[in-house]
């Protein structure tokens, strides 16, 4: 037999302490003894087995030698021996429990076994992830041409991204694990910078007001243009070297303004000089941030001057809204209602809420359908033999309208329609389209594993030059379109607004671009206008102008200019 020197007790709450024996004086309380100090117990081997039992028990106690006899012959046996083994099973419990955790996040979270773009190439993925940063069509080529009707996936600073074959489409379009928000949210870095597109609300009341009404627009918009182009395009009888963008963007601004915010807007030059501004910069910030690694984002965001003005822009989007939503308070719309007037109708929207909102829409908007402009122009700059031909369209078109557009006398301007669609399949606004994120891990239908948070996209600028699905497709051919227009069954098909899995211009399913017919709109207008008073063409010697590509992002030079001349007569 050994006797007890010292006992340690654990409270329920999990307090611990060891005491002397005779200094315990509540007999209440369930304890655990440890036999800590006894010289005897340390000879004998077991010094750290545990008991536990009331005090009094525990007082009482002389453990034999034999520990096993003591289990059998204690009045609190089956007491001490459950808790006992209790607590031995609850850590070997967490410990697997934890293992099996571990296990599971590993294989779960596993990006998929897909082949990686320039992996054999370039095997640091750092390279690898920059050469796509700055090379992106290229790689996007490189990968659809060797990987075929693979999924694969592309290293980049924000990650690994899977490029789907387009069999995929149909499966993906309504799936609910997947969602094209985020991957915005996700592309505008928004954890970092707070930017992200469009809310669905309002993205849904674009599409439900907006759109059914913009033939009441039509002759705000023309009236605009009529106003802004002689201020942009001087008459000028000789060839005038001219930016495009910069005019481009001036007009579609005020045209968006009236659209997204209000008449007045329209003609405030400090929110047209705002919105205008605010998408370059935050364009720049962008391509600024993915050059860096996702992990040092969080510091590196402080030394960008681009985080400075975004946050400056916002605080003068505040001034503006808030006095705007002040003045509509009074429930008065301006006619026909802008999009802000159907945003706040029966609804309380804070100042905050309708600076993302309007924000996420001049991003959308502006920059998009001025590029799309200009892309036509540098195209038509080095093919301008074709200007009289549309030429030719538009006038008879004019003629027929009594020069005041419609919704049908615009849908008449088939090679107009057919040349602004080749322009666009061969510079998209954005690489990659039909850009998902997984909320949830599913697999597909040919079994790939989808993890949570996968990062999903087609490679667009690759289908839009397949010989697949166009003939001669590094050929630009302005009537490629108009041509299978003129049988009657194809006369709505392979317009300028439509969408499909080989034309993936404005993305593609439930989140196609809901904007493309304002844009179809305003740009047919503005070229009509422009292409009846000028002739464009590029200085001799100098091809189409290059595009500036980073990221998923495409656009035209805007440092670049055309030669540009009034025509005669005018
Ligand atoms: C030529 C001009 C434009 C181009 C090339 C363009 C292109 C696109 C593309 C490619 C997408 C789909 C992205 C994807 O699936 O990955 C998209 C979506 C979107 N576009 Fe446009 N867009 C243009 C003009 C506009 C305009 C004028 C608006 C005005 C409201 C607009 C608003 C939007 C919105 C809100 C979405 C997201 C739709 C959603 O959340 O479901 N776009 N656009």
């Amino acid at each position: 037999m050994m006797q007890i020197d010292e006992v340690l007790l654990d409270f329920e709450n999990g307090y611990r302490r060891s005491l002397p024996i005779q200094d315990i004086r509540y007999d209440t309380v369930t304890i655990v003894v440890e036999i800590q100090n006894s010289k005897d117990a340390l000879e004998k081997g077991v010094p750290g087995h545990k008991f536990v039992g009331s005090l009094t028990t525990i007082a009482a106690m002389k453990i034999p030698e034999n520990l096993t006899a003591l289990q059998n012959d204690a009045p609190s046996r089956n007491a001490l021996s459950l808790v006992q083994l209790a607590s031995q099973v609850k850590w070997q419990i967490l410990g697997v429990l934890l293992i099996t955790f571990i296990t599971y996040h590993y294989i779960t979270n596993r990006p998929p076994r897909v082949p990686i773009v320039l992996e054999k190439e370039i095997p640091n993925k750092l390279e690898r992830q920059s050469a796509f940063f700055f090379h992106t069509a290229n790689v996007l080529q490189k990968g659809y041409k060797e990987f075929g009707d693979r999924i694969w996936g592309i290293d980049t600073n924000q990650g690994l991204r899977l490029v789907l074959p387009l069999r995929y489409l149909d499966e993906l379009k309504s799936h609910p694990a997947i969602n094209f928000a985020d991957s915005i949210s996700r592309h505008a870095l928004i954890e970092h910078t707070g930017l992200g597109g469009p809310p669905a609300a309002a993205v849904h009341i674009f599409k439900a007001k907006l759109n059914p009404s913009l033939s009441e627009y039509l002759p705000i918009f023309h009236d605009i243009i009529k106003r802004e182009l002689p201020l942009a395009f001087p008459q000028n009888q000789d060839w005038t070297e001219t930016h495009i963008f910069e005019r481009m963007l001036r007009i579609v601004s005020v045209m968006s303004a009236r659209a997204f915010y209000s008449a007045e807007g329209s003609k405030d030059e400090h929110w047209l000089e705002l919105s205008q501004a605010y998408v370059s910069t935050v364009l720049d910030y962008l391509q600024k941030l993915k050059r860096w690694p996702e992990f040092s984002l969080p510091l590196v965001k402080f030394f960008l001057p681009e985080r400075a003005k975004v946050i400056q822009q916002w605080n003068q989007a505040h001034a503006h809204l808030s006095k705007t939503l002040e003045a509509k308070a009074s429930g008065k719309q301006d006619s026909p209602p802008s999009l802000l007037d159907h945003l706040i109708s029966g609804r309380k929207v804070t100042v905050d809420e309708m600076i993302h909102t309007q924000m996420a829409f001049v991003v959308a908007g502006i920059h998009t359908t001025a590029a799309g402009l200009t892309q036509f122009l540098y195209d038509l700059a080095v093919r301008s033999e074709d200007i009289p031909e549309l030429r030719e369209e538009i006038r008879q078109v004019y003629a027929g309208c009594e020069g005041a557009f419609t919704k049908k006398s615009l849908g008449e301007l088939k090679k107009l329609d057919s040349w602004m669609r080749e322009s666009q399949r061969l510079c998209l606004s954005v690489s990659t389209t039909f850009q998902r994120i997984a909320t949830k891990r599913f697999r597909l239908s040919e079994g790939l594993y989808i993890p949570k948070g996968t990062r999903l996209e087609v490679a667009a600028t690759s289908v839009h030059v397949d010989e697949a699905f166009y003939e001669n497709p590094e050929v630009f051919d302005g009537q490629r379109s108009f041509k299978p227009r003129q049988g009657q069954s194809q006369a709505m098909k392979h317009q300028y607004i439509s969408t499909g899995k080989t034309d993936l211009r404005w993305g593609y399913g439930r989140h196609a671009c809901p904007g493309r017919f304002l844009a179809d709109a305003e740009m047919k207008m503005l070229l009509s206008e422009l292409l009846l008073h000028f002739d464009v063409k590029n200085p001799e010697g100098q091809g189409r102008h290059a595009n500036i590509a980073f990221d998923n992002n495409v656009m035209p030079d805007p440092t670049k200019t055309v030669m540009v001349k009034s025509v005669k007569g005018w």
